[in-house]
């Protein structure tokens, strides 16, 4: 049997910036078939960088100390099933919002570690990312830090690699923080096509970003999660940081592929609703998107 102490599982935008971040380790890529993995490239600035990982497909056998699942947060279920056995702790690092209490249930709250990723990465061809903007990863587990030594050896081996991290107490008030922020990002970069300097420089987008913004706040607020930052700033930060970038939202759709929508704006819609609160443009959003979703033929 394979054993690493670094699964990364899928080599998309996530899981090549995370391999470049983790190039000094014992990692290996884990991928869904028998797709010929040889080389991931990274791309920053006028930098690049090219590496050859061991990798397997997710249904060989293997096991690693630390799974890091990069696909889609559409995907996670599929891949839990999957790893189930093959691994000791796993880490998720999807958008989104509902990701992390699959992880919790099938691996426990102990083992499972959640992330927030403000770093702007497109793809460049097959088995290529390029870095837009950067940002940082922030991680931790839910509702306190149960393995210190695991936060802090990730922590440590990102960081080595270049790579701003910070280990949090408790990451849900952040995942809901970054989940607002997309809420407003992406589905509207995403129905004007624009990059993510549109939801600042445009003040007709500008102003319905901040519509959509407040509801998520409310109903953050309602569910007694206090966010760790003013997501209105943390709107103008990440806008500005990643603005040359097409939000992943955009991405998907330029590709033909399904969005991450109802895990974002759906998901807060749908708790806004439970609570009787308004979560009109939040519910807009959610329905433009999948709308868009089915004109394009995208299941
Ligand atoms: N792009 C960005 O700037 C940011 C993205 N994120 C989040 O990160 C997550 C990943 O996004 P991104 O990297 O852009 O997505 P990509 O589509 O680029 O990458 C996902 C990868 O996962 C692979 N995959 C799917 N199912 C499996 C499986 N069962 N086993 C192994 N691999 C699998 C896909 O393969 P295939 O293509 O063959 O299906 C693909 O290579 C998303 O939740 C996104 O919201 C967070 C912050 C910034
Ligand atoms: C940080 C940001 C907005 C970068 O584009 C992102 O999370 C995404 O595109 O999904």
């Amino acid at each position: 049997m394979h054993e690493h102490e670094y699964c990364i599982i899928g080599a998309g935008n996530i899981g090549i910036l995370l391999s470049y971040f983790l190039r000094n380790e014992d990692v290996a890529i884990i991928k869904k078939n028998n797709s010929e993995i040889t080389y991931v490239r990274l791309l920053n600035g006028e930098k690049s960088w090219e590496q050859r990982f061991v990798s397997f497909e997710i249904e060989n056998n293997f096991f690693c100390r630390k799974a890091l699942i990069a696909t889609k947060a559409y995907n996670v279920e599929e891949v839990v099933s999957k790893i189930k056995g093959k691994a000791e702790n796993v880490f998720s690092f999807q958008n989104g919002l509902g990701i992390i209490e699959i992880l919790v249930n099938n691996f426990g709250v102990k083992n499972s570690f959640g992330s927030s990723i403000t770093y702007g990465v497109s793809s460049c061809g097959k088995y290529c990312t390029e870095i837009k903007g950067l940002g940082e990863i922030i991680v931790g587990q839910l509702g306190k830090k149960y393995d210190e030594n695991v936060l802090s050896e990730f922590s440590y081996a990102i960081k080595k690699g270049g790579g701003n991290i910070e280990v949090v107490d408790d990451i849900m008030p952040y995942l809901w923080l970054k989940a607002i922020i997309n809420s407003a990002i992406n589905p509207i970069t995403t129905l004007l096509g624009s990059k993510n300097k549109a939801v600042i420089e445009n003040d007709f987008a500008q102003s319905l970003a901040l519509k959509t913004i407040k509801e998520g706040e409310k109903v953050a607020s309602a569910l007694g999660i206090k966010l760790p930052s003013d997501p209105e700033k943390m709107l103008f930060e990440i806008a500005t940081k990643t603005g040359e970038n097409y939000s992943s939202m955009l991405q998907d759709i330029k590709n033909k592929k399904r969005t991450e929508i109802d895990y974002i704006n759906g998901y807060i819609a749908l708790q806004g609703e439970k609570l009787s609160l308004n979560v009109e443009t939040n519910k807009t959003l959610y329905l433009m998107v999948k709308a868009l979703e089915k004109e394009l033929f995208i299941t």
